[in-house]
């Protein structure tokens, strides 16, 4: 569904990701690890078309993806849910939902029951304001607005930085749902490590830009992937 090959990404002249290969498969979770600055927001990025890969594949759906924009990403079926959740704190709970929309062709814009299903706070908070919701509710609508779009790659950066256990618990089962339907890849970057580790089918570590762990979980030893990403 998803290949990175040999990705190589620069800010300026300084690179942040040297030769990364990252693969996602439908009905999995593939979690991308790493310590903090090693590279993962920046692989997100070059998935989703917010900062351009210097060099190497990004491959999706069988296409070639490094040139389009992220709008057409999106309209691809590609949804991210940013790190620190960028609701719109002005725009009512529902507005916020409304604006996944912006992806879908006007036949499709509705918002499955199934969304409240998943999230049942927001379906009591839809004409609040995103700015009136707790940290945890904001991470939840978020996830929401991102599966509006009826997404087929669904990418997290760090959905539970900040968020009380409780919650964490929730979007822990919702990701786990989601993989479970088999309909989409769901990439998630993630500093939690039980968090990242219990959900993970695959999983990939960075370390100052390269790939230095990488596999199907039977496959690896969870005390050296703990090791790699420990602060
Ligand atoms: N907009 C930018 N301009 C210049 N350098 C940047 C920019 N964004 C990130 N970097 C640098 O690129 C490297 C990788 O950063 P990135 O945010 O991808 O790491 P990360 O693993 O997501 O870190 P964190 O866990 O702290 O979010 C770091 O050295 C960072 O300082």
């Amino acid at each position: 569904m998803l290949e990175v090959k040999n990705m190589n990404l620069h800010y300026g002249a300084s690179q942040a990701l040297y030769n990364v290969n990252l693969k996602c498969e439908i009905g999995k979770v593939t979690c991308l690890l790493g310590r903090n600055g090693v590279g993962k927001s920046s692989t997100l990025r070059s998935i989703t078309g917010q900062h351009p890969a210097s060099s190497g594949e990004i491959i999706y759906d069988n296409k070639l993806i490094n040139q389009m924009s992220s709008e057409i990403r999106a309209k691809n079926g590609i949804a991210s849910v940013p790190q620190g959740r960028e609701i719109f704190s002005q725009l009512t709970v529902h507005e916020n939902l409304m604006t996944g929309f912006s992806a879908l062709p006007r036949k499709q814009r509705k918002i499955d029951s199934e969304i409240y299903d998943l999230f049942p706070v927001l379906k009591d908070m839809l004409h609040r304001r995103g700015g009136d919701l707790s940290g945890g509710q904001q991470q939840q609508l978020a996830i929401a607005r991102a599966l509006v779009m009826k997404p087929k790659l669904l990418v997290l950066d760090e959905p539970t930085e900040g968020i009380q256990p409780s919650i964490i618990k929730d979007i822990q089962f919702v990701i786990g749902y989601l993989r479970d339907q088999g309909e989409m890849s769901i990439l998630l970057v993630e500093q939690f490590f039980e968090f990242a580790w219990d959900l993970a089918d695959d999983l990939t570590v960075l370390d100052r830009g390269q790939v230095v762990l990488s596999g199907a979980k039977a496959t690896l030893d969870k005390e050296k992937v703990r090791q790699a990403v420990m602060v």
